[in-house]
Parts: structure tokens; sequence; C-alpha cells
């Protein structure tokens, strides 16, 4: 079999080559499979796995191949906004003024490399993730079980997958059986069964009941397996469609913006192709100064950098998201985090540390305070013992103990009891969220037994037992009081129970092993909540946010955390499982529209994805955490679903639109903040970038309505000049704001809400846009009266044509001042600037900076003066200029006080 031959100067086994080599080594002998891989049941050798990754390389999909560099800047020289420059530069060659279109052209391919620099670096971003949360996986080598890096995976090593975890290369199973989701491969969602028996007939490898693929994702059951192929030789390697992690679809604000943008252009086109025969006929312009008044008019609107620059601003938001823990896997996901308005939480490890302790024992000779220092009796350790016997834990190489925070307290507790012997494991029904219990069937030298724990109301319903006699409704009674009694002290309580299984037959189903036990007692934990979240939690009642928990905890365990963290009112309801089965789609809506917050308790995966249906159909956008398998049809049907990147399963985690590293509550607050603020800065230079449209417009007005009587206030080229030169930097900066106080404080938007909206284009075009047409229209006229012109005269040539040049020098300047003014005004969009601080965004002074510099340059530097018909004003004119930007901020920041005072009033009103 040549597959399996190794090959010449490695020692490492060559990787099947083909699936026909594959399906071979799904049916070849275990035994020799291992041999010929040169690998045992203890796995590789550390030193040659680490040969074996140096010559094989690591376990990676080659990244997707980007469409190379000049595709992209071709993407961005035809996209529409692009095609309507294109006909500004057309227009401009046909009438004759080659600058112009030279100099459109040189705008387009600019905007072009700016777009591609932009997207690249957003790309990027969000590439970055990935090294926040590496993929891991478990391995035997030397004999003992270690936590690696997927990448580190090699041929012949030998795997262990469990339920929850992702398959990181294409193994054949050796022992045990496991339910996988093939989706990724097959499309098909259902999970197979795979387990150690090879295929009894030739066929697709895909179809072997004993191989996994990578990419695939364990939904039950756990088994060892060994690695088989790597990287871009297993079969998702093979396939090139490979999946990319990240989908970069046009989120919904980048596609508003693009519909607005596209209006706004076709307007610009619609004025200009309007006024080409009325400044020709009704004003008696020629014609080529008609064309270049058009071509100005659409200049002035095409809002060229504004969809590079909002995706920008999205990255940026990822990056800063993912510093502060959360990592987000979409764009789009970090506009929608800003609206959110119902965040549905889990409690273990979310809303507290999920670092369980065990604090009391009860059994029938007596409860046993362990925290408070007493020492465990014999029957406390009898069940301690049990309890110890029925956990899943896994040793690692190093010591620790690695799994489920609740068994580890369980098998610390015994062994502090000197009770936490090993038993042989027979067999095992896992841990069931739905059924919320586990049984482990062990033989220890005093025979065959079944373990059970889980939660006290399934668990006793299933013994038939106590303390060597019968189990009595009175005594049924008692227990479950003292379950109330701790639970409602935020502890979470658990039953043992065991059954004697000798003489019972082997193999038998779950509901035949657990009935009739005999109950040992009960396991109160603590888990305390963390710190941080009481605070988080009145950031988000402050924010309008309602915090709805979903727990598989007891209701009272669940309450009494909820009350210590600040969710829910006194009269909060609390609801289980069974409460929530009984109550129709109606009573549910009005339950959840009636109660802000709520507890839902001992609920299922499937209850999660009921409430989430709800919620949503009630206009809520919501964010929803799981860490369970279970969990992921969930995580799928909420607007952003959560998933835990140190508890949480893997399935969860492709489920998930985003991971917290450090799985804490506090981060989905954090998120939300930094959504909305994403989303405010990106309103922010919207509001500066439409403003500068109608100062640059309504000159061209005056000088087409005057019938050219007044002589035009600025050229297309200077234009150009602000919108491609003065104007990027701040606009880039103001993406870049720090968050406006009060940002917490306002209710979430709606989902409908657009991001521009009338309010916002009365604020850029009509207050800060009128405001700088006049102040620059005024200064424009100013300088050419007081130099001496009259309308009507001609500025073309002769003595007032350097006067007429200083004029439109003037309307530049005033505009670019005009502008310094705007950026600071745009910084807030309710806050005053006092609130703010001047100097909080360094970025926005460096950008201030900047344009006035090149401004001076476009202004003294003679070369430019000639491209951009400018010339120097006198000294005083430019001392006029000194006052523009304070009143365009000024008045904007009488507005905003205005528009605070109005709503402090009303919210007066409203409370009086
Ligand atoms: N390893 C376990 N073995 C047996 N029973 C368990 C185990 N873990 C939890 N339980 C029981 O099942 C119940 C539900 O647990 P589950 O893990 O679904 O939710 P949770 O961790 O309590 O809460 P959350 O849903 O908020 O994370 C627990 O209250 C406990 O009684």
């Amino acid at each position: 079999m040549t597959a399996t031959a190794p090959r010449s100067g490695s020692l490492t086994p060559a990787a099947p080559s083909s699936p026909d080599d594959t399906e071979a080594e799904a049916r070849e002998d275990q035994a020799r499979l291992l041999a010929t891989l040169r690998t045992s049941l203890d796995g590789l050798a550390q030193r040659e796995a680490a040969r074996r990754l140096e010559v094989d390389g690591p376990n990676a999909l080659t990244a997707h191949r980007r469409s190379g560099l000049a595709a992209e800047v071709v993407s961005q020289l035809v996209h529409p906004l692009a095609a309507l420059l294109w006909v500004a530069a057309a227009l401009a060659a046909v009438s004759g003024s080659a600058p112009l279109a030279g100099a459109i052209v040189v705008v387009i391919l600019l905007n072009a490399v700016f777009a591609v620099i932009q997207e690249r670096h957003a790309e990027r971003a969000v590439e970055a993730l990935s090294s926040y949360l590496p993929a891991t996986a478990r391995v035997v080598r030397d004999g003992s079980t270690s936590v690696i890096a997927a990448r580190d995976l090699v041929r012949g090593d030998i795997m262990r997958v469990a339920e929850g975890e992702s398959v990181s290369a294409d193994a054949r199973v050796i022992e045990g059986s496991l339910r996988v989701n093939m989706s990724m491969l097959t499309g098909e969602s259902a999970p197979v069964s795979r387990t150690a028996s090879p295929p009894r007939e030739v066929g697709p490898p895909i179809e072997a009941g004993n191989l996994l693929f990578s990419g695939t994702t364990c939904t039950q059951g756990n088994a060892v397996a060994v690695v088989l192929a790597t990287g871009m030789r297993t079969e998702i390697g093979r396939i090139a469609a490979l999946s990319q992690r990240v989908r970069t679809e046009d989120s919904p604000l980048e596609r508003q913006v693009k519909r607005v943008a596209r209006i706004i252009a076709l307007v610009g086109l619609g004025l200009g192709l309007a006024f080409v025969p009325i400044g020709t006929l009704a004003a008696g312009l020629p014609l080529q100064d008609a064309v270049t008044f058009a071509i100005g008019l659409l200049v002035a609107n095409v809002p060229e950098g504004l969809l590079p620059t909002i995706t920008l601003a999205l990255a940026v938001g990822v990056r800063v998201l993912a510093r502060q823990g959360a990592i987000v896997k979409r764009l789009s996901a970090v506009e929608t985090l800003g609206s959110t308005s119902v965040i549905c939480t889990d409690k273990t490890g979310t809303l507290t540390l999920n670092q369980m302790q065990v604090q009391r024992t009860w059994t029938p000779g007596g409860t046993v305070d362990l925290a408070g220092g007493e020492a465990a009796d014999e029957r406390s350790r009898d069940m301690l013992r049990a309890a110890a016997a029925c956990t899943d834990l896994t040793t690692l190489g190093d010591g620790i103990v690695s799994g489920d925070p609740t068994e580890t307290a369980l098998r610390a507790a015994a062994e502090a009891a000197g009770v936490a012997d090993t038993p042989q494991r027979l067999a095992e029904f896992p841990f069931d969220p739905e059924l919320r219990r586990m049984t482990t069937i062990d033989r220890d030298p005093s025979g065959v037994w079944a373990h059970t724990k889980g939660a006290p109301e399934d668990v006793l319903p299933l013994c038939s037992y106590v303390d060597g006699g019968p189990l009595s409704a009175e005594e049924r009674d008692h227990v479950l009081a003292m379950v109330g009694t701790w639970a409602a002290t935020g502890l979470r309580v658990l039953a043992i129970a065991r059954r004697s299984l000798d003489g019972a037959r082997s193999g038998s189903p779950r509901d035949h092993v657990e009935r009739d036990l005999e109950l040992l007692g009960l396991v109160a934990m603590i888990d305390p909540p963390r710190p941080e979240v009481r605070d988080a939690v009145e950031r988000c009642h402050h924010a309008g946010i309602r915090l709805v928990v979903i727990t598989g905890d007891h209701a009272l365990t669940a309450q009494g955390i909820a009350r210590r963290v600040g969710i829910g009112a006194d009269d909060m309801p609390l609801i289980t499982g069974r409460d929530l089965d009984a109550m129709s789609e109606r009573q549910l809506d009005a339950l959840l529209t009636e109660h802000s917050e709520l507890v839902f308790a001992r609920s299922s995966p499937e209850a999660k994805l009921r409430i989430a249906d709800a919620l949503r159909s009630l206009g809520h956008v919501i964010a929803m955490t799981g860490d369970g398998v279970n969990d992921a049809p969930a995580l799928r049907r909420a607007d952003i679903g959560v998933a835990m990147g140190r508890s949480g399963t893997d399935v969860a985690r492709e489920s998930s639109t985003m991971i917290l590293t450090d799985d804490n509550f506090a981060s989905i607050v954090s998120a939300v903040q930094a959504g909305r603020q994403v989303y405010d800065n990106v309103r922010k230079f919207i509001v500066y970038i439409f403003a500068h449209a109608t100062p640059e417009v309504v000159p061209f007005l005056l000088y087409a309505l005057s019938g050219g009587r007044i002589p035009l206030p600025l050229t297309v080229m200077q234009i150009l000049a602000i919108d491609l030169g003065t104007e990027t930097l701040p606009a880039l900066a103001l993406g870049r704001e720090p968050a406006e106080p009060g940002l917490m404080d306002k209710p979430p938007r709606r989902r409908t809400q657009n991001v521009i909206d009338g309010p916002m284009l009365a604020r850029a075009w009509g207050l800060l846009g009128g405001t700088s047409a006049v102040l620059v229209t005024g200064l424009f006229l100013w300088t050419l009266v007081d130099g001496g012109w009259s309308p009507g005269d001609d500025v073309s040539r002769g003595p007032l044509h350097h006067l007429w040049e200083q004029a439109t020098t003037m309307t530049f300047l005033g505009i670019v001042a005009c502008q310094v003014g705007t950026a600071v005004a745009a910084r807030t969009q309710t806050a005053s600037l006092r609130e703010v601080g001047l100097t909080t965004n360094p970025m926005l002074l460096w950008g201030i900076a900047f344009e006035l510099v090149f401004s001076a340059g476009v202004v003294v530097v003679p070369p430019l003066q000639r491209l951009f018909g400018t010339a120097v004003p006198s000294p005083w004119m430019v001392l006029a200029l000194l006052p523009l930007p304070l009143v365009t901020w000024g008045v904007d920041e009488l507005d905003r006080g205005l528009r605070r005072r109005r709503r402090s009033l009303r919210t007066t009103v409203a409370n009086d």
C-alpha cells in the first residue's frame, strides 16, 4: 500500500494522498494500522511528534487566496460612486477642461487605493482574531493526555474527542463511540454515529463508520482516534471549498449607507444635469462654464470616502472588543450589539465565577458544615465517595484535573475526606442537561454499583430507599424542604444516590439502571457571583437593557444569585421549565411584556430557543449566551449568540456570533457599549462629511442664478482639495472618538432606525452647512467688494483677476475654517464640548493640524497655487478667518444646549 509507505528520507509515514488511500486505512486491521503509523495507544513520543510536525507542516488550512491587489483596486474603480466620478471626468475632458479631467481621475485612483488599504486593514483586524482563541485538541503523547494547539497535531497522534468538541484532523476511531455533526462536509445536519468498527464494504471515506473528519463536531459520546491526515491533506483541505470562518457580507449599516450615498450622488447628478440647460438658457452662461458648474455639483455631492471609512470604523470596533475579551466573528455584529435591548444570560460561569466549592452535606445521619471546618462523618464520606466515582474528569500530564467545575468540587471534597478512590468504570450515562443527572457504573472491591448524581428534583423520583429502608413520602418532603432552604441562599444542591448492580445484565438501558436507587444524601456547593457583575447589571439598567436569566439550576438558587447581582424587581416571577412548557405562546408573550426582568429556572436548551423567538417577535434585539451542544440552535437564532471561550464547547463557539474569552457577563455589557460607540461615531463622521456640501453648492447656485454677474466663488479644483485633502484625516479621527457621556444612559435604538435620518441631515446640511455657507459667501463677497469689484465686472482677466483669485481662496479657506468648527461640533451628538473635553481625541487635533498645513500649502506653494487657482490673501483677510470655526461650532453647541434643555424639561414634566 503506497499510502502508508514511509517517505524517503523521513521517518514520518506518508499521509494518504487520495480518498482511496483513506478508505483503505479505514478498513485496515487496527493493530497493523497503528504499526504502519508507528504509533501505539500510548501515543507518539513528544520528540517524534515534533519531528513529524517539522516534516508535514502545521495542521492548518492554507488561507483563502485573497483576490489580488489589482482586482481589488479595479473593483473600487468601477463601483457606482466611482462610475459617477468617471462621468464627471469625461464631461470635463469633453468640455475642454483637461486639467480638471486629470484631477478627477487622480481623485478616483486615490480613492480606490485608499479604500483598498482601509478594507485590507479591516480584513486583517478580523483575521487576527483567531489568535485570541487558538483551537486546541486533546492528545495522548508519551502515555499521558495533554491539551495542545490543534495546529500541532500530526499523523499518528492519538486524539481524544468528546461531546461538544470539534474534530481537528481526519482520524480513525479506535475506541468508544460518538455522534458527529458532519454538515460542514455533507450539508446534512443530522448527526451520524461513528464507532471503532471498520466498514464491511468499500465505499467513499466520508461514509466509513469509523472515520472522523476535520471541521466536524462531536455532539455526543467520546472516543479515542488515531490521526490519519492533517492540514491540507484532510478531506476538508482537499475539497477546496474551505469554509472561511469569517463571513464578510455587508452589514445593515453598510447597506443603508450605500443606499443613501447612491441617492445623494444621484441627486448631485440630477442637479448637475439640470443646471446645464438652466445655466445656459436661463442665466446665459457659456456652455463650458455650465458644464464646469455641473461637474462641480456632482463632485461636491459624491460621498466617495464614506463606505471604506465605515468598514474601517467597524473593524476598529472589532479590535477594541477583542482587547476587552469579546471576539466577534463578523463586522456587522458590532453594530447589532449597539442595538441590543435584551440580554438573556445563563448563570453558571457567566454571572458567577464557576468556581464551585462544597459547603455542606446532608445525609440521614445529619448535616455536616464542611466550610465551617466540621469533619465529614462516615455517611457523608460514603456519599462523597459515590459522588467522586460519578465524575468525568481528565488528569492532564501536568497533574492538573480538568473538567466540569461541579465535578471538580465534588472530587476535591472527596479528596479532603480521603475517599476519592477511582473505581473501575464499566459504563457511563453522561450528564444530560435535559435530564439534569449523570450515572456511572463502577466496579469496586464491594461489587458493581450504579452511582447517580444530579438535580434533587430529578434524582429523588428515581430513589426508593434511604438509610437502609424505603424512602417515605415524608422523608422525600423533608429532603426537598432542605434543598429549598439551601438553594434560597444561592447554593447549588445535588442529590447523590446509588444502587447495587450485582447480578444485573450489562448493557442495560438508562432507565433500567436509574431506578430503585438508594438516596445517600445532598451536597450543597457555593459558586459566588463575579464581583464585576453587579456594576455591569446596573449599567444595563441605565442603558434600558433588560436582563433575563435562563438557567438549568434550581429556581431558588437562580433567584438567590439574581438578587445578589441586582437582576429583577422584588415581585419578579420565577418560571420553571415545567411552567414554561405549560404556557401558550400568547401567555409567554404577555409574561415577557409585563415583566421586564425574569428568571427561567430548570430550563432546557429548547426553552432558550422559545424565549429567543418570543423576544424577537416582540421586536427585541437579543444577545443570548450558551455553552452546550444543545444551545447551538438558540445561539444561531439570537441576534447575537454569545459563546464562552473558556467553558463553552466548540459547537457553541461555532454557532455563536461573539465569543467571550473570559466567560464574563460584564464583557457582554462592554461589547454593547462598544457597539453603541461605533454606531455613534459612524454618525459623527457622516455629519462631518456631509456638512461641506452646502457651502460648496451654494456658491455655485449664486453664480448660476445671478447669470454669471457674481463670479464663481470656488473652483472645482478647490472643491477637490477639500473633499480629498483637508477633510480626510479629521473624518477618520471622528471614527475613533471616545464614548460620549450618556452613551449608556439612553435606551437602545430601534432595530429599524436608519443610520442617516432627517434630524441628522438637518444638522449637517442645514445648521452646520448653512452657517458655513452664509459665512463663506459673505467672506467671498466682502473680499470682492472691498477690492473694488461691482456685480457684473469681468474677473477672468485684467486687474480684477487677482482679486477674484484671492476671493475664491477666501471661500476655500473659509470652508476649511468652518470644517474645523464642524469637526469639533460633530464630536458629540448631544453632550456639550465641556463634558467631553477639547483634547480627548488627540487624533482629531492632529487631523486638524494636517488640514491647516495642507490648506496653507495649497495657498502659498507656487505650483499648488497654479494647480488650484489660489492667491495669497491679505493679512486682514486671514484674520477674518479666525472667528469662523468658533461661530460654526458655537451655533451647533447652542443648538445642542437647547435640545438638552428641552429634553430635560420633557423628562421633568413626564416625572411630575
Ligand atoms: N456534572 C453534573 N452531574 C450531575 N448533575 C449536574 C452536573 N452539572 C449540573 N448538574 C445538575 O443539572 C442542573 C442543570 O445544570 P446545567 O449545567 O444545565 O445548568 P447550570 O450550569 O446550573 O446553569 P446555567 O444554565 O446557568 O449555566 C444543575 O442545577 C445541577 O443540579
